[in-house]
Order: structure tokens, then sequence, then C-alpha cells
């Protein structure tokens, strides 16, 4: 039965957290990635160079490439440009022009970038000492054949996606980012773009988590709407739980006679890690799981679903990549606000970070988007804090973009 009364099972952020963080894991599920394709996935096993790299050796200036002798003076001999495949054999004293990536002929030891150089006819006077090897960047300088490139459990950066591409690789092997469903439930919704009739509601708690989710860069997202119908939502429940590695419901989670949520998930026999967490918004979040998919039942109301959002799946998605920061940033800032705390619950409260101070908005309630719309942090009270004057330091979340 899903049914708590809230007194005795709300519990605390602290030990929601511990929980969501306890019962996720890293997806070992692999793919093949085109290398275009595979940024900000995390390879899932060691790369090998396939070539040297550089393949030859590189001139790293614009100048000369001298076999080098006694004398400062060298015998121009011909032109060798980035892209040229011949290789000229310079005997000591003897000098090739050259340009940046050229490929530096085995019998030159130095390049002399063009600034130090002046030239006479087919002579050429070099300025100052000229040491063995310089401006030269040997082959195999940044990775030799068959060494390892990049190491299993690598985030494919776009400076990793350069260098794999640098080695001539086209696909690589990552760990699947989870397919993530978005159900939302109620009677009262209606598309966007569409008529609003008495009653109804636009519905946007999808497009701001879809938004949240591309934030994170996961795009394997499939979308589900459920009246408020017990059947049906069990049905839907069913179909998104069997096809994707997370679900996230919003809605129908809280106490209504037509908030069914909680009893299909019952029915469907969707294992409660928690459900109530003693905090505001998002008292009514249930967490759970079935198999390897993981169940959030997020509240309607939008800031709620968000902020249980960033609080709380933040942490499975990113553990379930194997990232590193589950939790978003927190920094200590100055309130510019003065604020007073209704009621006992810890709050998250939308507001306005800049350079170390923090000011709290208006409009908290967990309906109303506007303030969450302006807000880019929020602003943590816990249970015990009944104020916040101004100059006070306060525990801030830093929300993405
Ligand atoms: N008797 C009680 N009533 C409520 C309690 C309570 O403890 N006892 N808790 C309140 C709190 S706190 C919250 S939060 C909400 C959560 O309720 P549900 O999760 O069941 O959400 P709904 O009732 O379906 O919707 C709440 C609100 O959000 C709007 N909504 C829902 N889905 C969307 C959507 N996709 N896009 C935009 N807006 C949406 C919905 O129309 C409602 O206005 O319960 C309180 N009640
Ligand atoms: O938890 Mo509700 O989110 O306070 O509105």
């Amino acid at each position: 039965m899903l049914i708590h009364n809230d007194i005795y099972n709300m519990i605390s952020i602290a030990q929601a957290i511990s929980t969501v963080k306890a019962n996720t894991n890293a997806l070992m599920k692999t793919t093949i990635k085109t290398v275009e394709k595979a940024g900000g996935y995390i390879l899932s096993k060691d790369i090998k160079s396939p070539i040297n790299m550089p393949p030859f050796n590189q001139s790293a200036m614009d100048g000369y490439a001298l076999s080098l002798h006694e004398s400062n003076t060298y015998r121009l001999m011909g032109e060798i440009q980035a892209g040229d495949e011949h290789q000229p054999i310079l005997k000591p004293g003897e000098a090739y022009r050259i340009f940046t990536g050229a490929a530096v002929p085995k019998t030159a030891n130095a390049v002399v970038m063009q600034e130090k150089v002046t030239v006479e006819k087919l002579l050429i006077k070099i300025e100052g000492d000229v040491s063995i090897n310089q401006n030269i960047r040997p082959l195999g300088e940044q990775v030799k054949y068959d060494d390892l490139a990049l190491k299993k459990g690598t985030k494919l950066t776009p400076a990793a996606i350069g260098f794999l591409a640098s080695l001539g690789i086209t696909t690589v092997s990552v760990y699947k980012k989870p397919s993530i469903a978005i159900i939302t439930t109620g009677n009262e919704l209606v598309e966007p773009g569409t008529n609003l009739k008495y009653g109804k509601i636009y519905e946007s708690n999808s497009k701001m988590l879809l938004s949240a989710l591309y934030n994170l860069k996961f795009y394997d997202i499939n979308l589900y709407n459920v009246a408020d119908n017990y059947g049906r939502t069990v049905a839907q429940l069913k179909t998104a739980i069997n096809e994707n590695d997370l679900v996230i419901i919003t809605g129908g989670i809280s106490v209504g006679d037509y908030d069914f949520v909680g009893r299909a998930l019952t029915e469907l026999h969707v294992e409660e890690l928690f459900y109530k967490v003693k905090q505001k918004p998002g008292k009514p979040l249930f967490y759970g799981k079935k198999g390897a998919t993981q169940v959030f039942a997020l509240p309607g109301n939008p800031a709620a679903a968000l902020t249980c959002f960033y609080v709380y799946v933040h942490i499975a998605l990113q553990q379930m990549m194997n990232r590193e920061d589950l939790e978003l940033k927190r920094v200590s800032a100055k309130s510019a606000t003065h604020f007073l705390k209704k009621g006992d619950r810890p709050q998250f409260l939308k507001a306005i970070y800049n350079n170390g101070e923090v000011e709290i908005l208006e409009g908290q309630s967990s309906a109303m988007q506007q303030t969450f719309a302006l807000a880019n942090a929020l602003v943590f009270m816990d249970e015990n804090a009944q104020e916040i004057t101004i100059g006070k330091t306060v525990e801030t979340i830093i929300l993405p973009e």
C-alpha cells in the first residue's frame, strides 16, 4: 500500500539522497558510436593507437629545415610544403624551405623559424644559435603505434574526439546512455498550441524535463501522457517501465482520489525505496525500481518536479553514466534578502546567485513557474533554520543553465 501518513513516513533529504546513490549503478550496456556522435559518452574499452602520432617528424614552424654544420650559412636546395610526399636528402650545410605541418626529412636535424633568417639568393644566414631537433615534432611524440591512446572510462570531450579522429579512428565502443521515459498525468493537461478550454492548463512539465535532460546530454527520451484513469495509468506505466532504463512520472502521486500513480506502481510491483520526503517543495516524491529500471514519480507542481529532478533524478542519471559530479555544485553565498520560513520542512528556495551574493525571489509556491524561470540557483534552508537575515551565509545550489 502506498498511502502513508506523512508524520511517520517522511524521510529526510539526506536519507533520500543516499537511497538514490545506493540504488543506482553505472549502466553497463555498451554500443558502437561514430566518433562524430560519441561526444559526452564514456569509453567502454581501452583504445590503442593504430598509428604513430605525429606519423612523421613534423615541422612546428614556417622556416627552414637544416642539416646542421659549423657555420651559420646554409645552401637553399628546395622547398617542402605541408602534405608533400617527397623526402629529399640533405647534406650538412644544406637547407630546405619548409612550412608548419610539413614532413621534416630524416636527414634534417633542426628547423629554424623564418624570422631568424636572412635570405640572399640561394644562401641563407641564421641569427643566433640553433639547437639540434629544434622546432621538430618527433614521430610518435604524442602517442606511438599500439600504445594506449585513451583508456576505458575516459569521457569523450571535444578534445578527446579530436584526438581520436587525428589517429584515424572512426568508431568507438562506449557505454550506452539510459533510455528515459517522461510520463505526464492529468485530465487537465492540453498541448501548447491548442485551444485552452475552461479548467484546462497547458502541459509544460514534459517540455521542462526534456530540456533538463538535453542539457545533461540525454537524447533517448520517450514521452507518454495519461489521463486520470487507473487502467490506462497501469498500462502506460507498464510499457514505460519495460521499455526504458529510467522512468520519470509527473503528477498523480499525491493523495487525491484521482492520483493513480502510487496505486499503479504497487500493482506493477515496483519496489518502493521511499515515498515522501521532508522537504518543500516536492514532499510527495516517490522513488523505486523494478528490475534494472529506476522509477521516479515527481509531484505534478512544476517547480516541485524540477527541484526533485535537480536534487534526486540528477544523481541517478549521473551515476548511471559513470559520471563524477553526482550532485549539483553547492557554494556558500551571502543573502541579499530577508526571508522567513513557514513550517518545519527544509526548503529549496528559488534564487538568483551572482558573484558570492544570492537574492531569494518572491513567489516560492511550487506552482510558480515564472519565479523558477528567473532563478539560476536554489538556496537550501535546513529544518532548524527559521529565518535568513541579510548578509547571512547560506548554502546555495547552482543550477545548470
Ligand atoms: N490533501 C493533500 N493535498 C495535497 C498534498 C498533501 O500532502 N495533501 N500535497 C500537495 C503537494 S505538496 C503537491 S506537490 C501536490 C502534488 O500532487 P501530484 O503529484 O498528485 O500532482 P497533481 O495533483 O497531478 O498536480 C499538481 C499540480 O501540478 C499541475 N501539473 C501536473 N502535471 C503537469 C504538467 N505536466 N504540466 C503542467 N502542470 C502540471 C496540476 O495541474 C496541478 O496544478 O499535491 C498537493 N496536494
Ligand atoms: O511539495 Mo509540494 O511540491 O510543496 O508543492
